[in-house]
């Protein structure tokens, strides 16, 4: 696949609206890597909204009357709220691109990645990634009462390994996680910290085309840190595309080559780490 033209090679993500299905109008020829690399994902004018079923407002709430009134609504359609998450975002990533996802509390960053990862469905626009995209997080599903080397086992099949594969990688997990003979315990008995290292060595174990990682490195300590900045620079190298939402913007800053800046669910800015850093340490 040399350009974007040939669109059905991307797999697309559960999309709503035919008429925004066009990615070769996404493109950002003033993006500097828009023209590098083989395009991973596109994004395209993606639209995320959450529907919740809200509880009454402070206004509501308080005397016997309004609670009357309360129930009585509910007799009808419970009340739903919306929430728009991300607001008609679109950028193009690379083959071999750390991207770097930035932006205040709630302002849509793993929202973003659940999308792209597939696992949360487009109200408007759509995802195409071309290659398997896996999400890497802090909460990533293994099973707490099985043991770290079961966890291991079950990890890279899941993500399509072979059992010799497995076999081949499993020391190098062991070690990389550094949780040493806690490998023979049950998860629930691991830190956070324990738990965030053995699911970032699982998921790094294999060549991701798209690898999704959120918050992972939070939780390390300073020696696992520089290790996995260091795993993430490899898996730059063997041409897949990383992305990376984190609070510490030292990591993003040593890790992505790349940065986007979400503010209240839209790109506020985009490109060079230092360029869009400084900006956003001044805003
Ligand atoms: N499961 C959910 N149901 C309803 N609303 C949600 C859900 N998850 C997130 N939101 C809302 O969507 C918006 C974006 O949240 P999101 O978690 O993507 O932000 P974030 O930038 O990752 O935040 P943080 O830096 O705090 O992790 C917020 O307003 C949040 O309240």
């Amino acid at each position: 696949m040399a350009e974007l033209t040939k669109e059905q090679e991307l797999s697309q993500v559960a999309p709503q609206d035919p008429k925004t299905q066009t990615p070769s109008e996404t493109r950002d020829p003033e993006s500097p890597d828009s023209t590098t690399g083989t395009p991973t994902v596109i994004v395209d004018d993606l639209h995320i909204v959450y529907k919740v079923y809200g509880s009454a407002g402070d206004a509501e709430k308080g005397n016997a009357a309004n609670a009357l009134m309360r129930l009585l609504r509910r007799q009808g359609r419970p009340q739903m709220k919306e929430v728009h998450a991300v607001k008609g975002v679109s950028f193009v990533a690379h083959h071999g691109d750390a991207i770097g996802i930035i932006g205040r509390n709630g302002s849509g960053k793993s929202t973003l990645l659940r999308a792209i990862a597939g696992l949360l469905p487009p109200h408007k626009g759509a995802v195409y990634t071309n290659g398997q995209p896996s999400l890497l997080g802090v909460n990533a599903a293994l099973m707490k009462e099985l043991t770290g080397e079961r966890n291991i086992i079950l990890g890279c099949y899941a993500m399509g390994m072979t059992p010799a594969e497995v076999r081949e990688k499993y020391d190098e997990i062991v070690d990389f996680s550094g949780i040493g003979e806690f490998v023979q315990f049950p998860m629930s008995t691991y830190s956070s910290g324990m738990g965030a290292r053995l699911r970032f060595a699982i998921s790094s174990a294999k060549t991701h085309d798209v690898l999704l990682i959120d918050e992972a490195l939070a939780t390390g300590d300073r020696e696992f840190k520089r290790k996995s900045q260091d795993r993430i620079k490899q898996m730059r190298q063997s041409a897949g595309t990383v992305f990376l939402v984190a609070h510490n913007l030292d990591v993003i800053e040593e890790t992505c080559n790349r940065v986007i800046w979400l503010h209240k669910g839209k790109i506020r800015m985009q490109g060079d780490p230092q360029e869009v850093l400084e900006a956003y340490n001044k805003a």
